[in-house]
């Protein structure tokens, strides 16, 4: 298990991560989402013992990642596929990183097969392209048979083949137990991989739920309701019924009505009490990106002027009014929850859900569940949950710091598999700067 308390990292002036607290549990694939420049690699660099929080702490498996012992046995990472030594071949990448950390040459073989490199492994790398790159990088990931793994937007790059591979690897690798934490700006593949979600906004915590919980407690679902085109006085009867059952009507531009306020099943009552034929009575129930959407656009630092909101939300008929909030939100049924405010805000989670985590921990995690994490607890009913302190605006770096380089880890040094961002990687790859 992956746990970060507090964790806080500034570089000069500008807070890239602040005060982050979550746990990543074994057994599911966590998606890391949040917008560009929102923390996410910062955060994982902290975690892999490859930058030093400014405040709190991060441990995995109960050991901040360089107290592990042998720890590119426990943890295996893809932070950046680009960053290999260009003149070697995969094979000799894969077998100089398997002997830093004293992993048997024969796992190079394996690895390589279970990417899809085998026929390329005496290739150099530099003539890979970017989906091989990325292969190339998971194979690093997975070269000590971890039990937690990250990977920072493994799917950069890959075809819709390389994609489904991903997709089936995280899952296999978390339905094996392992602790699978990963970084994807592709909702529609978040939604299929994922289990859980970790979302982040300028650096801060906005959501640590399931996928499901996370839908629907972002989402404007709503029931779309269609009369007989040709009766239009039915239309009339109905949205008159529906709206003094306290349901909220709003005409679409297909003549259809969009309802929100009334599960199905009500909207199909009040419709034979009125004596009103329907056509259509269909649920509209959001995705994971329109979800995602509705929670991050008051944290995005960077967007085109050009499509200030477009696409952000669903589209409202001329002169419409954006529906009123409801009780139930987040219930199953077809209700709306209200848009989001401007500036980002924490949704409230849901009250301990439940957790696909029942797989064996990896080693060194306490059994159990932990307890539910403090910044994802429920907001007051009735109230608004609590904007997080406003982050800083969008600046430059005054003094890019240097990321700091980890210490050898005690007991066995080693490095993380993460081959690229590894300063003593780069140590072995003097003797064949000369290819
Ligand atoms: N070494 C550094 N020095 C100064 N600022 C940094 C440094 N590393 C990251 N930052 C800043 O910290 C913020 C978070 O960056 P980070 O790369 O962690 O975001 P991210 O969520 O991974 O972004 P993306 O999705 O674009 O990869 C950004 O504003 C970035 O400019």
């Amino acid at each position: 298990m992956i746990e970060a308390v507090g964790l806080t990292k500034r570089y000069g002036d500008k807070t890239a991560v602040h005060n982050l607290s979550f746990q990543v549990r074994p057994g599911a694939v966590t998606g890391f989402l949040g917008p560009n420049g929102s923390g996410k690699s910062t955060t994982m660099r902290m975690i892999l013992g490859l930058d030093n929080p400014t405040a709190g702490h991060v441990t995995i498996g109960g050991y901040p990642y360089r107290k592990l012992p042998n720890a590119p046995r426990q943890v295996g990472a893809l932070l950046d596929a680009k960053a290999v030594h260009g003149g070697r071949s995969a094979r000799n990448h894969l077998l100089s990183l398997a002997q830093l950390s004293g992993i048997p040459a024969r796992r190079v073989d394996e690895v390589l097969g279970v990417v899809g490199l085998h026929d390329v492994a005496g290739r150099r790398s530099k003539g890979f392209s970017l989906g091989m790159g990325q292969r190339l990088g998971i194979a690093a990931a997975l070269l000590g048979d971890p039990q937690v793994l990250l990977f920072d937007e493994p799917v950069n790059g890959l075809d819709p083949e390389g994609i489904l591979w991903v997709r089936n690897l995280m899952k296999a690798l978390a339905a094996e137990g392992r602790t699978v934490f990963v970084s994807s700006h592709l909702m529609s593949e978040m939604a299929l991989t994922a289990d859980h979600l970790i979302v982040i906004g300028r650096g801060q915590l906005l959501a640590d739920m399931s996928v499901k919980d996370f839908i629907s407690a972002n989402s404007a679902d709503f029931a779309r309701v269609r009369t007989p085109d040709t009766e239009p006085q039915q239309r009339e009867k109905l949205s008159a019924a529906i709206t003094e059952a306290g349901g909220h009507v709003l005409p679409e531009q297909d003549g259809a009505l969009r309802v929100t306020g009334l599960p199905l099943p009500r909207i199909s009552d009040i419709a034979h009490d009125a004596d009103v034929r329907l056509w259509e009575l269909s649920p509209h129930q959001a995705s994971l990106e329109e979800a995602y959407m509705r929670m991050t656009q008051g944290a995005v630092d960077y967007r085109s002027t050009a499509d200030q909101k477009a696409g952000l939300q669903q589209p409202l008929p001329p002169g419409a009014q954006p529906p009123m909030p409801v009780p139930g939100q987040g219930q199953p049924g077809w209700y709306a929850p209200p848009p989001p405010q401007q500036g980002g805000q924490p949704f409230a989670a849901p009250q301990a859900p439940a957790g696909p985590y029942g797989a064996p921990g990896a080693p060194g995690t306490a059994p159990g569940a932990p307890a539910a994490n403090p910044y994802a607890q429920a907001a007051p009913q009735g109230q608004a949950p609590q904007a997080p302190t406003a982050p800083q605006a969008p600046q430059a770096p005054a003094t890019p710091q240097a990321p700091a380089v980890p210490q050898a880890p005690q007991a066995p040094a080693a490095p993380p598999s993460v081959a690229p961002t590894v300063p003593t990687a780069s140590d072995v790859t003097k003797p064949e700067d000369a290819r």
